[in-house]
């Protein structure tokens, strides 16, 4: 996946304006419906059970996250990602907190082998946590750097035939053939809660149009953040200045601001 690439990914989610379903977190719903909104795709939030066999079939992609976990939602979730193989849907999983938990550790785990096309998107501590080596989380935070999650990351690609997204101050793509750094963004980003889970819902938009690096949802979100930093004097303003900045984000900024570096195996 490469710049251009990633400008034409863009511009496929703008046209086909995808329907992506979340089964997501309390906190965080909003802030990616309006993600996926301006970005130019479609947000649908759903959980119930009872809906998701007529849901996933109309939708281009499903993405689950586990931030505010209860057993009645796990059953749904996993309901989600059956119905998604079944229909050939691809499932992006945003471990939420896990090794914070045994619930949310073995959840992520079970979900992650369930899917069949599959893109995982976690902050380093998470994706440490989901291969089962010692992680540094605080909650739903990472302390840990991107570049110590790389083998942990490494691990899952194979384990899950996933493409697995490290973010932080770097974001690392990592896939079978396939490894890229992006350093976009923004240090304030992780000021602003969901900035993550946003990412994750953004990476469904991408999948659903058959973008199934997890790149270029990273590219858009590091760019966009980028820009809407740099005119937000704190996060309250970064939060609604990066709805503006994803919305207005055109092929000649990601063009110019993109910092890339792709490695092929
Ligand atoms: N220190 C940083 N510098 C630049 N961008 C960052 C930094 N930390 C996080 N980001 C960006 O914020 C977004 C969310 O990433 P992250 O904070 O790792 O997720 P989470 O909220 O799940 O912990 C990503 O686009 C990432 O690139
Ligand atoms: C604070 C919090 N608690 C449970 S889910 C959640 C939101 C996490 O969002 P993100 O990982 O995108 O910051
Ligand atoms: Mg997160």
């Amino acid at each position: 996946m490469n710049k251009q690439q990633i400008i034409t990914a863009l511009k496929a989610v703008r046209e086909q304006k995808p329907l992506v379903l979340n089964i997501t977190n309390y906190v965080v719903m909003n802030n990616s419906a309006n993600g996926l909104l301006a970005l130019g795709a479609s947000p649908i939030m759903a959980h119930s059970q009872d809906e998701l066999e007529e849901l996933v079939p109309l939708v281009g992609a499903v993405v689950i996250n586990i931030g505010t976990l209860d057993s009645h939602w796990i059953e749904s979730m996993e309901a989600a990602v059956t119905l998604a193989n079944r229909h050939g849907k691809p499932v992006v999983l945003d471990p939420v907190g896990c090794g914070v938990s045994s619930l949310r550790t073995h959840t992520s785990r079970r979900l992650a082998a369930l899917a069949e096309r599959l893109i995982i998107r976690g902050n380093a501590s998470e994706i440490i946590a989901l291969a089962g080596a010692a992680a540094n989380s605080k909650g739903v935070d990472a302390m840990d750097g991107s570049e110590a999650a790389v083998s942990a990351g490494q691990q899952l690609v194979q384990q899950y035939n996933a493409n697995v997204v490290i973010s932080g101050e770097a974001d690392i793509i990592l896939g079978e053939n396939v490894d890229i750094r992006l350093t976009n963004g923004h240090a304030i980003m992780p000021f602003v809660t969901g900035m993550g889970c946003t990412l994750s819902a953004l990476t469904g938009a991408f999948a659903a149009v058959g973008e199934m690096s997890g790149a270029a949802a990273a590219a858009v979100m590091g760019v966009a953040g980028e820009q809407a930093a740099s005119i937000s004097p704190g996060p309250g303003s970064l939060q609604l200045n990066l709805l503006d900045t994803l919305y207005r984000l055109d092929a000649e900024t990601l063009e110019n601001h993109l910092s890339i570096e792709v490695t092929t195996a």
